[in-house]
């Protein structure tokens, strides 16, 4: 059972402190973003597995760091016993994608770059974009999001659903992900600040004192858990 924490007693942060925040962790706290991805991915990971049964799962990876915690995420859930299906539209020529795309090869999990037949699956899992997109969706992204709203199928996604925008949250009338649930990294987004569907909050690496230099309002997590819920 995750343990549940008030929604009113954490932040929600703006694009720009997110950003801030990570520049910090790399420049100041000596972090590399290795560590923060497997450590964010696993969260997702724990929090799909809280969430949802055992099942077959499409992740769908963009080209930045939200992408790279959907492959840690897919690799997580293989070794948690579902069986995942990484879709990867557009390649990055980035060193650290190009492991994550290889960790997941060696262990079995398709990386493909086009959405496999949907019919078989359960779950999909949103990596596309995190707190760095910049409204409208680009092809090919957009037939993807679209095939994904016809298909169905619950969609959980990590740090902000893809296609809305960061601080005002889903376009009145563009292509973006319906999610089922979510988890935010570090904090929630202003974007998701009315959202009453299921959202957990991951990512416990934040220094106390980069939490008071920002003056975040952290979530306190229990013991040696990785993730949390919100409630009301
Ligand atoms: N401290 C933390 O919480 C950490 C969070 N992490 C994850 O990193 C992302 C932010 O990653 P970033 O690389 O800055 O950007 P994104 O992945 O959000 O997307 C950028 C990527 O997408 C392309 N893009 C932007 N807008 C569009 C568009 N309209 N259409 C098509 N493509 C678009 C852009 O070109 C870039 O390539 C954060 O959300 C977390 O998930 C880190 O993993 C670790 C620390
Ligand atoms: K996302």
């Amino acid at each position: 059972m995750v343990s549940r924490v008030s929604k009113k007693t954490i932040s929600y942060i703006s694009q720009s402190v997110a950003t801030k925040i990570d520049d910090q962790l790399f420049s100041q706290f000596g972090f590399k973003v290795e560590q923060l991805m497997e450590l964010a991915g696993l969260a997702a990971a724990q929090a799909v597995a809280a969430h949802y049964p055992k099942g077959n799962v499409a992740v769908l990876c963009g080209p930045g760091n939200n992408g790279g915690d959907g492959f840690v995420c897919a690799r997580h859930l293989q070794q948690f016993g579902f069986s995942t299906h990484v879709v990867y539209p557009k390649t990055s020529r980035n060193k650290l994608m190009e492991c994550l795309v290889e960790q997941c090869q060696k262990l079995d999990i398709p990386v493909t770059n086009n959405l496999p037949d949907l019919k078989n699956f359960t779950l999909i899992v949103d990596a596309l974009f995190g707190f760095s997109f910049k409204p409208p969706v680009r092809e090919p992204f957009d037939a993807i999001i679209g095939s994904i709203l016809q298909s169905g199928l619950p969609v959980f996604s990590i740090d902000i659903p893809s296609g809305w925008d960061v601080k005002d949250g889903p376009p009145a009338d563009g292509v973006c992900i319906r999610p089922d649930a979510v988890i935010s990294l570090t904090l929630p987004k202003e974007c998701m600040r009315d959202w009453n569907g299921t959202h957990f909050v991951g990512g416990r690496f934040v220094p106390a004192s980069l939490a008071r230099d920002f003056q975040l309002s952290l979530p306190s997590y229990p013991s040696f858990d990785q993730i949390v819920q919100l409630a009301d």
